[in-house]
C-alpha cells in the first residue's frame, strides 16, 4: 500500500522562540518513505505531525487523505507509530510481553517469530527497565512490527543498535513489510530500505523525492590515514567525500590503495546540496 503524505505550507513551534517547521509543502506518494537530516531538522517534530500526536500553528497536513490531528483514531489503526521515547511496561518481563502483544494482536505464531527475527529472545527473561538502550530500542521496534495490518513509522529505529541487530531488524523490515515510514541522519540506512526521500534542514524541506541517480558523482570512501586529492569536490565529510569524476580515476585511485571505494551519490549528494 502507498503512503500519502501531503502537507501544504506546514508551521509548527514549540515555544516562541524555536519555529521547529516552517512552512513545509510537499507531496509525497510511495510506499517506504525515509525521512533525513541533520539533528534538529525537524523529523520527529514532522512524524509526530504525520501521526497527529502534534498539531500545525498554521498549513494543512493529510495522511493517506486523513487530517492526523483530527482523525487520530484512523491514523492509529492505520500507522504504528514508533518512538525512542515511546512508554513501555517497565515491570514486565521481555517474555511475558512477547505472550501479551501476541494475545492483544490476536497472531501469537507471528508475534513469536518476530521476536525471533528481531533476537529478542536472548533477553526474554529480562524485566523491561533492566534492558539496555539497544535492547529496548529492539522492544519498541517489535512493538510496532507486531501488527500486520498496520504501516509501521520508526523514529530512528538504529541510533542504539549494534551491527547484527541493525541487520535483523533492516532484514525484518525487507522481508516482510511492503510500506513504512522511518527517519534516519545515516544516509546508508535511508538508500538500503525506503524508495522515496524527505530531506529536512532546520525545519524546511530542501528535497523530496525518489533519491537521484547521477552518473557522474559519487561518494569516494577514504581510509582514515591517507590523503588523496579528488577533483571537483562537492562536500567533504571527512571519511566519505562527495565528488564529481571520472570513473577511471577512482579505479586507479583504488588500485594504489587510495581510497578504499566508491558508489554512487545518493543522500550525501543531498546533504552536499544543502551546505552549498
Ligand atoms: N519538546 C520540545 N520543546 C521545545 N523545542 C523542541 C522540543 N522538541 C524539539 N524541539 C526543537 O525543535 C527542533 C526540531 O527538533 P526535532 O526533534 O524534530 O529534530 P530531529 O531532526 O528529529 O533531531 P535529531 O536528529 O537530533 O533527533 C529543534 O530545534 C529542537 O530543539
Amino acid at each position: 500500500m502507498k503512503i500519502n503524505i501531503n502537507a501544504k505550507k506546514v508551521n509548527f513551534s514549540y515555544d516562541s522562540k524555536t519555529l521547529a517547521l516552517k512552512d513545509i509543502t510537499l507531496n509525497v506518494k510511495a510506499k517506504r518513505i525515509g525521512i533525513v537530516g541533520q539533528n534538529g531538522s525537524g523529523k520527529t517534530t514532522f512524524l509526530s505531525l504525520l501521526m497527529g500526536f502534534l498539531k500545525p500553528d498554521k498549513g494543512s497536513i493529510k495522511v493517506n487523505g486523513l487530517i492526523p490531528h483530527k482523525d487520530r483514531e484512523k491514523i492509529l489503526s492505520t500507522f504504528a507509530p514508533a518512538f525512542e521515547k515511546s512508554r513501555l511496561p517497565y515491570g514486565m518481563k521481555v517474555r511475558e510481553l512477547i505472550q501479551l502483544v501476541g494475545e492483544l494482536t490476536g497472531d501469537p505464531s507471528n508475534v513469536e517469530e518476530l521476536a525471533k527475527d528481531l533476537g529478542l529472545l536472548s533477553f526474554k527473561d529480562k524485566k523491561v527497565y533492566a534492558l539496555s538502550s539497544g535492547q529496548s530500542q529492539l522492544l519498541w521496534i517489535f512493538n510496532a512490527l507486531s501488527d500486520r495490518k498496520r504501516i509501521p513509522v520508526l523514529d530512528e529505529p538504529f541510533v542504539h543498535l549494534d551491527i547484527h541487530a541493525y541487520k535483523r531488524v533492516a532484514r525484518v523490515l525487507r522481508d516482510h513489510f511492503e510500506s513504512y515510514i522511518l527517519t534516519s541522519h545515516i544516509p546508508e540506512d535511508v538508500e538500503l530500505l525506503t524508495d522515496s526521500v524527505i530531506v529536512l534542514e532546520e525545519g524546511e524541506v530542501q528535497w523530496y523525492g525518489k533519491l537521484p541517480q547521477s552518473d557522474s558523482t559519487y561518494e569516494v570512501f577514504i581510509p582514515s590515514k591517507a590523503r588523496v586529492k579528488l577533483p571537483n569536490v562537492l562536500a567533504d565529510f571527512g571519511n566519505v567525500i562527495v565528488c564529481k569524476c571520472p570513473r577511471d580515476l577512482l579505479e586507479s585511485l583504488m588500485k594504489e590503495g587510495l581510497i578504499i571505494g566508491y558508489k554512487r551519490a545518493g543522500v550525501r549528494l543531498l546533504y552536499a546540496k544543502i551546505r552549498d
